[in-house]
Order: C-alpha cells, then sequence, then structure tokens
C-alpha cells in the first residue's frame, strides 16, 4: 500500500458519502424538489380541509339550573320480582310521588320485563336486586348518549339535560323515597322532591368530527409517507447497482454505507417539520400548541420512519421494490394507527401495544394533541402527562422505536444472506473477537497449508528461482457452486493455483468457466463452497481477515460501478477518500491516473455521458487509484478500441514491479503481450498455467503450414509430398481452396527442403503457401478440444468453421446473415406476425414480473 494512504474512519468516509449525496441530490433536481414539495402540499390540503370544515366550538357554559323534578314523560313503569317488599315499595312511590298518570305493570322476571318495553311507549323498568338496592332500566332512543358538548343546553334540545327531563331522577328519587319510607318509617319525600338539578359550567371546548380527524390524519401519513420509502429506494438502489460492496472492497465501513443517507435525510426532515410546525400551529389547526413540541413530535416521527426504511433493506434486491413495500407498509400502519384511535370502544391501554410501529404511535400522539386542542390548551409542556394518551409516552416510544429500528437494521445487515458479501452467523455478537480486535486470533497461513500430494508439474510451470516465497495469491481447492433453477452449476471444481508478486497473471478461459467467480472469490464479494484462498497469508473467506485485505487490493469488476449523475473527477475524488488517500496528494494522485490513462479530456464529464470504453477506462482507474499492492482486474480492457488498450496495458506494466497483478481476458492477444504467467481455466478447473513459451511448446502444435490450392489440385500428392520431408506433418483443415497441416517444432531445421520442393513442383496446383507459429489461441482450441465445450460457447469460439467443415470468415458469415433472403418461408407478416409480436411482449413481462417478485425474498 502506498504510504500516502491512511486507515479512513468512520466518520470521514461519511462526510465524503454525505457530499456525494448532496451531489446527487443537486444533479437529480426534479427528484429532490418532488421530496421536498410532497409533505408541503399535504400540509396545504390539510389546510384546506380545515377551511373547509371548520371545527364547531362550543364556548364557556355558566351553572345553569334546570326544572324541577318531572315524570311527564314516563307513561308506563314495569317492575320485577314481584315480592310484598317490591309491591309495597312502588305502590308507595306511586302513591305519594310519581302519581296516579302513570301505570305501574309487574313482570316475573327480567326477560318479560324487557320484552314489554317494546309493547309500551315511554315504558321504564325497575329491576330490584333486594329491598335495598335496584336498577333502573331507559331503553333505546329513551335516554340519550352522553356527550362531552353541551349545546343549547337552556332549550330541550339540549342532550345532556335530556337525562333530567327523561324523569330518570324523579323516578330514582321516588324509589328511594318509597324505600327510605318502609325501612325507617320516616317521610322524605319533601326533601327529595326539592332536590335541584343543575348543569355545572363548562369551559370552551372544540368538537372534533370523526370523519375530520380521519381526513387530517390521513394528510400527516401521506405527507410523511416519502421518508418511508426513498431512503430505502436509494439505499437498496446502491446495492443493487453493487456499489455498497464495491465501496466495501474500498474500504468502506458497514456503518458509513448508510449513516449519509440517513443524515441527509434527517436534515431533510428537520426543514420539513419546522415548515409544517410552522403551518399548523400557526393557522390552525394546532393552533393552541406548543410550536416546539408539535415540531419535536414531526420531526422524531419522521426520524423513526427513515430508520424504519433503513431496517427494511436488508430484506431486498430491487430498490423498486424496497421503495413501493416501504410505502405500503407506511401507509397500512398508518391507517391501522388511526382504527385503533378513533374506534370509540378500543381500549386505551392496548393502544400501546402497536407502539413498536412508529407510524401507529404517531398517530396515536396526533390523536391526543387533537384532544388537548379541542379542551383548548393544546399540546404545552405542562400538560405532557395529561390526557388519554400521555404525548410524553409518543415522544419516548418514538425514541424507543428509532433505536430498535437501527439495531435491527443494523443486525440483519450482518446476517441475511445477499448476492454478494460476507456474511456473519446469527449469534457474531455473542463472540468476543467481534468486539475486540485483540482477541481475533488469526495469523498468516503456514506453507504447509497450501502443500499438495497432487503432482502439477504437468500443467504447471515451474517458477524461477526468484519467486520461490512470493506466492502472494494461493488458490487450494476452491470449489464454488451455485444453485439455479433447481440445479446445481459447478462455477469452480476444484481449483488450485499461485500467484506471484512482481507478475501479471492472466485467467484465460471460456465464458461461464468460472473466472468472474473467482475474482469474486478473492475480493470477498462470495465465499467459496469449499477450500482456501489467501491473498498476503489472509484468508479471504475470514470476514476480519478480508477487512485486512481490502486494504492492499484493488479492483476492476466486470461491470462497470460508479456514480453516474456525478463527473469522472468527482467519481475518482470519492473513491479516493474512500480508500483513505491522504486529501494533501489526492488530487495529484487523481491528475496522476487520469494523465496515465489519457482521460484528461473527460474528467469534467458526467460518468452517464461517457462512452462504454471510457466507463471502463475510468474502472481501471478507480481500482489503479493509490497504487494498491494487488491488482484484481476483470477484463479490464472489454469494450476499449486498441489504442485506450495498449494505454492500459502500459500502465499495467509500469506498475508490475512489487505488485500482483491478475487480470481475466477472452484476448489471447492480450494475454500473451501483457501477462506473465497465463492460467487456463476450462469448466471451474486450472487446464494449464505457465509463460506462453511453455503453454506452446507443452500444447503447442508447433508451425501451421498454410495453403491455397486450385480445386483440381490432388490433395493426396500434396499430402505425400509433405510426408516424405516431414514424417511427423498431420493434416489439420482440408476445403476446397486451403489446406492446413500441423508441423512439429522440432523439425523446423528440414523445413527448407520442403518448400524449395513445392515451389518447384508446378503440378501440384499449389498457388500460395505460408508458414506461422502457433499462437496462443492455437494453444487454447487444443486444450478446450480436449474438453466439451458448452454448446453457446463454442458456437462463439468455433464461428469460423461452418457445419460442414468449409473454412468461413466472420465477414462471409455477417454477409450471409445480411443477404438472407427476405421472403424466407419460416418468417410471417400482416396480422399473425402482430399477434406474435404481442404474445412475446406480454410473455416477457409476465417473466420480468415473476423474477421480480421472487426477487422479495423474505417479505
Ligand atoms: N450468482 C450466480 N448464480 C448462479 N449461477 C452463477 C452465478 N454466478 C455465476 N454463475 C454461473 O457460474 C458459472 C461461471 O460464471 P463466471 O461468471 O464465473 O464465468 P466467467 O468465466 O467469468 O465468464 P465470462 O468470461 O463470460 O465473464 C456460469 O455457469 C454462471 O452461469
Amino acid at each position: 500500500m502506498s504510504a500516502d494512504i491512511k486507515d479512513v474512519g468512520v466518520w470521514a468516509q461519511t462526510r465524503t458519502l454525505l457530499y456525494k449525496n448532496y451531489l446527487v441530490k443537486c444533479r437529480t433536481k426534479k427528484d429532490t424538489l418532488q421530496e421536498i414539495l410532497y409533505p408541503v402540499i399535504w400540509s396545504l390540503i390539510w389546510l384546506l380541509l380545515v377551511l373547509v370544515m371548520p371545527n364547531k366550538h362550543h364556548e364557556t357554559t355558566p351553572n345553569h339550573i334546570l326544572n324541577e323534578l318531572d315524570v311527564s314523560h314516563v307513561f308506563t313503569v314495569g317492575y320485577t320480582p314481584a315480592t310484598n317488599v317490591t309491591e309495597n315499595i312502588m305502590m308507595l312511590a306511586s302513591h305519594h310521588c310519581i302519581g296516579s298518570d302513570v301505570d305501574i305493570i309487574h313482570f316475573r322476571n327480567e326477560d318479560e320485563l324487557k320484552a314489554a318495553s317494546a309493547s309500551y311507549s315511554h315504558f321504564v323498568g325497575v329491576k330490584f336486586e333486594n329491598s335495598m338496592s335496584y336498577k333502573l332500566m331507559f331503553f333505546p332512543l329513551f335516554f340519550p348518549k352522553p356527550t362531552p358538548y353541551i349545546q343549547d343546553c337552556y332549550s330541550s334540545k339540549c342532550d345532556s339535560v335530556q337525562y333530567h327531563d327523561s324523569g330518570f331522577t324523579r323516578i330514582q328519587a321516588c324509589i328511594d323515597s318509597a324505600i327510605i319510607k318502609m325501612k325507617t318509617n320516616h317521610s322524605a319525600w319533601e326533601e327529595l322532591m326539592t332536590t335541584k338539578s343543575m348543569i355545572m359550567e363548562k369551559q370552551p371546548v372544540v368538537e372534533v368530527d370523526g370523519f375530520y380527524h380521519a381526513l387530517m390524519s390521513i394528510c400527516l401519513v401521506m405527507a410523511f409517507s416519502p421518508f418511508g420509502c426513498s431512503p430505502a429506494a436509494y439505499i437498496v438502489a446502491e446495492k443493487e447497482k453493487k456499489l455498497k460492496e464495491f465501496m466495501k472492497i474500498l474500504g468502506l465501513h458497514d456503518t458509513a454505507f448508510w449513516l449519509p443517507w440517513v443524515l441527509l435525510y434527517i436534515l431533510l426532515i428537520l426543514l420539513i417539520s419546522l415548515l409544517m410546525a410552522f403551518i399548523t400551529t400557526v393557522f390552525t389547526p394546532f393552533k393552541h400548541s406548543s410550536w416546539f413540541l408539535i415540531f419535536l413530535l414531526y420531526a422524531l416521527y419522521g426520524i423513526s420512519l427513515i430508520l424504519f426504511a433503513l431496517m427494511l433493506t436488508p430484506l431486498f434486491k430491487k430498490a423498486k421494490q424496497a421503495g413501493a413495500i416501504a410505502f405500503l407498509a407506511t401507509m397500512v400502519l398508518g391507517a391501522l394507527g388511526i382504527f385503533i384511535v378513533m374506534k370509540g370502544d378500543f381500549p386505551k391501554s392496548f393502544v400501546w401495544f402497536f407502539s413498536p410501529f412508529c407510524q401507529c404511535t404517531f398517530m396515536i400522539g396526533i390523536a391526543q394533541v387533537m384532544f388537548l386542542e379541542a379542551h383548548g390548551k393544546g399540546a404545552q409542556l405542562f400538560n405532557l402527562k395529561d390526557g388519554p394518551y400521555p404525548l410524553i409516552i409518543t415522544f419516548i416510544f418514538l425514541v424507543v422505536d428509532s433505536v430498535m429500528y437501527l439495531l435491527l437494521a443494523s443486525y440483519l445487515d450482518q446476517i441475511l444472506p445477499s448476492e454478494y458479501g460476507l456474511k456473519r452467523k446469527p449469534l457474531f455478537f455473542l463472540k468476543p473477537s467481534y468486539w475486540s480486535k485483540k482477541r481475533r486470533n488469526y495469523g498468516v497461513l503456514s506453507e504447509s497449508f497450501f502443500s499438495t500430494n497432487t503432482d502439477l508439474s504437468d500443467i504447471v510451470e515451474p517458477v524461477a528461482l526468484g519467486l520461490h516465497g512470493k506466492e502472494a495469491i494461493r488458490i487450494k481447492n476452491i470449489h464454488k457452486s451455485f444453485k439455479k433453477e433447481n440445479r446445481q452449476v459447478e462455477a469452480l471444481q476444484g481449483l488450485t493455483l499461485d500467484i506471484y508478486e512482481g507478475q501479471i497473471t492472466a485467467l484465460l478461459g471460456h465464458s461461464g468457466t468460472g473466472k468472474t467467480t473467482l475474482m469474486n472469490i478473492l475480493c470477498g464479494l462470495c465465499p467459496p463452497s469449499e477450500g482456501i484462498a489467501s491473498i498476503y497469508g489472509h484468508r479471504v473467506t475470514d470476514m476480519d481477515e478480508i477487512l485486512d485485505i481490502r486494504k492492499v487490493i484493488g479492483v476492476c469488476q466486470q461491470c462497470d460501478i460508479h456514480f453516474d449523475v456525478l463527473t469522472v473527477e468527482e467519481n475518482l475524488s470519492i473513491f479516493a477518500s474512500l480508500k483513505g488517500i491522504n486529501e494533501t496528494v489526492k488530487e495529484q494522485e487523481i491528475n496522476k491516473v487520469l494523465h496515465d490513462l489519457e482521460m484528461d479530456a473527460v474528467k469534467h464529464n458526467q460518468v452517464k455521458r461517457l462512452s462504454a470504453g471510457q466507463r471502463r477506462k475510468l474502472a481501471v482507474a478507480i481500482a489503479i487509484l493509490g497504487d494498491p499492492k494487488v491488482l484484481l482486474l476483470d477484463e479490464p480492457t472489454a469494450g476499449m478500441d486498441s489504442c485506450s488498450r495498449y494505454t492500459v496495458w502500459n500502465v499495467l506494466k509500469k506498475r508490475k514491479a512489487n505488485s500482483v497483478i491478475v487480470f481475466s481476458s477472452h484476448c489471447m492477444e492480450e494475454a500473451d503481450i501483457l501477462a506473465d504467467r497465463k492460467a487456463v481455466i476450462s469448466q471451474g478447473t486450472l487446464k494449464c498455467v505457465g509463460s506462453s513459451l511453455f503453454l506452446k511448446s507443452k500444447w503447442g502444435v508447433g508451425y501451421r503450414l498454410s495453403m491455397d490450392i486450385k480445386p483440381s489440385s490432388n490433395v493426396d500428392a500434396i499430402s505425400s509430398l509433405i510426408s516424405q520431408h516431414i514424417p511427423r506433418a498431420t493434416l489439420m483443415l482440408q476445403t476446397e481452396s486451403c489446406l492446413i497441416y500441423a508441423l512439429p517444432l522440432k523439425d523446423v531445421d528440414i523445413f527448407p527442403g520442403l518448400f524449395s520442393a513445392l515451389d518447384n513442383d508446378c503440378s501440384l496446383g499449389v498457388v500460395t503457401y505460408g508458414v506461422s507459429i502457433t499462437t496462443l489461441e492455437d494453444v487454447f482450441f487444443k486444450l478446450e478440444s480436449d474438453t466439451d465445450i458448452d454448446q453457446t460457447d463454442h458456437s462463439i469460439f468455433s464461428q469460423r468453421i461452418e457445419d460442414d467443415g468449409k473454412w468461413k470468415s466472420t465477414e462471409e458469415i455477417d454477409q450471409g446473415l445480411l443477404t438472407m433472403p427476405e421472403s424466407h418461408p419460416c418468417t410471417i407478416s400482416g396480422k399473425a406476425l402482430w399477434r406474435q409480436q404481442a404474445a412475446t411482449i406480454a410473455k416477457l413481462h409476465f417473466r420480468n414480473l415473476r423474477r421480480e417478485t421472487k426477487s422479495v425474498r423474505y417479505v
């Protein structure tokens, strides 16, 4: 590692990524504006609702004495059971007090009494428990429901006064007097009849309509909903684009990945809470409440919602799904909150069972503020503990929820398997080594660990003595299998390989032979199923050791990973800071890398506007920033033009001293020019490894003699002439106009004799001939010819040979495709074509939908 690289702490990385998020927000102005305007618009809708449907205000009601006790509304009184005592009581009551206008009827039991209420109008039942205790039964519609609001109580319409007017108090006084008379023989009629009923003074009250309450709560749920989904969508989008794991390879701390997003949204929520608190307390509907408490309620809810969204992120692979489900969860839980506080008979103490959901807690808090507003004082510091749902409990639960979500988010992120990255065991936090670096007892793996009994000398070229002991990357018996549509794919099958310091090593192989899988294992992106790999003696499979390894590696992944909306220079600056490159030399290092890769002209361009080749160069630039000791480059020059390729090769060659450079490629020429050692991988195993000379001499066909011949030429005569001069020559390919022979390397001295014979014998029909040495490509084909190549790969590599064995150039094939007759019998047109296209598109959408549904793994 370069001396100018230092360990970067979480806070330094958070600052860097906070700046990046700020740039992203500035460059995606439309989305940012939507996020800010959305809550403001809902607050304004709320205000509008308040204006259209104002709350009903009830002014102060003074003390008011009601009329004398009266039974004019009662026509019949029924009682049960009918005993001597009860008959006596009722007779006394009727005679002295209730009056003869009211019929007194006895019933055998309570059921008959209840049934009678339907037959008689203005009926009151009396159910005696014993001679001293009784129950008055006023039947539906006859008795008003209690209400906290006293309206027009001086008129007969007042609901609360109906209690008095209904005759309840008079009948109660009459029966009480009769019992007193019977028990004590003392007459209390006069005292009880002069009892005065009075409406007590009532403070002003605001009547909050249920529908209005629900509408207001819905507006609030909607206003805050972006904070429940946007952070989740942004964080999962960075995971989806592999940015998270890539930044972790550069040394990013787990916390520093999500903290910048959380901080940015907290800043945003504080701003919006200020604005909303201002709108709702200055204008209405919370005009009696303390501005600070309303702001605190909004801000705490907003923060807990952001952390709720963060908690959901480990469950998702796709940003779209994460955003949609987080939004849905916020809506559903918000609606649940509205339901539990608005359902009159829902037990008040049970409401707090829903407090682990911040959306419900917030709705409870809003209901409490509305209650306090209705009583004219609003939410104030002095009444934090008052009311049905004390506001202080809401505040406490919102803080507890936030902490709980944060811990859960961090825990789930460490244990839930994801496509990339190593994961910890569920009880990892019980291990002392997790908490203390000193207790991690890992050491450099010993030499004996990698020694093997298998003799590999046939396929592995021995290295020079100077390289002994310089094995930087050691791979032993690595296996990796993936589950793919209910079958196991063996990507690597026991691969063993040493890679040396001071050398460039190329990994060669067909598509799908496991090169990328090997690269991913080496940088800790995916764990092997079996086997061991180490970089400078540290296991890449250990979560703690990989952190040390990542300090010395630079990685260029197969797909380009960068921040699209940032410029080339900004991308390099952010990645340089994450790697820990000293701020004083950062600019110099970035300029050097840009200059080496000839990218100065595009350094101010946004990455999304770069060509594919330029993006690839940027990926290489990010990998080489800070001059890492180990460079793992997966197809670094794919998609580049020849000039760019040469530039990259030169850069890598210059850096190879004291470094370890591994790259994968499909281009044999690139491997031949650039790599000191080439490892050919086939079907997940090592086929051979060594220098070009070793590979060519071991698997090369020697020289290749190619001839253009006339159609009338005698191939047997040509072949016999060649075998006379070079007995071990073999015919490799025969077409109508071309012959190719393989000539052994050792017979090079006797080639001149053959050439003279060919030149002198015109009857053979040879038009021209030429000799070329075996290329690495020939070696590659030779090695692969022993292996069953997967059909698609085979078609790529053997595209120059037609089915019938005739030699055909790529251009010829292209030409063939271009000149394919338009009226091919297999093609369709008109309505049939339209139907086929529509069905294909529908099938495509259906498959995408199914795949996307599958990728929501845990929800
Ligand atoms: N995440 C995965 N899930 C399922 N199968 C996978 C996964 N990653 C790789 N494979 C399979 O493993 C095999 C090796 O893939 P890999 O990408 O390592 O090949 P490669 O040699 O890098 O190919 P290319 O040169 O085209 O990049 C392939 O058959 C591939 O389909």
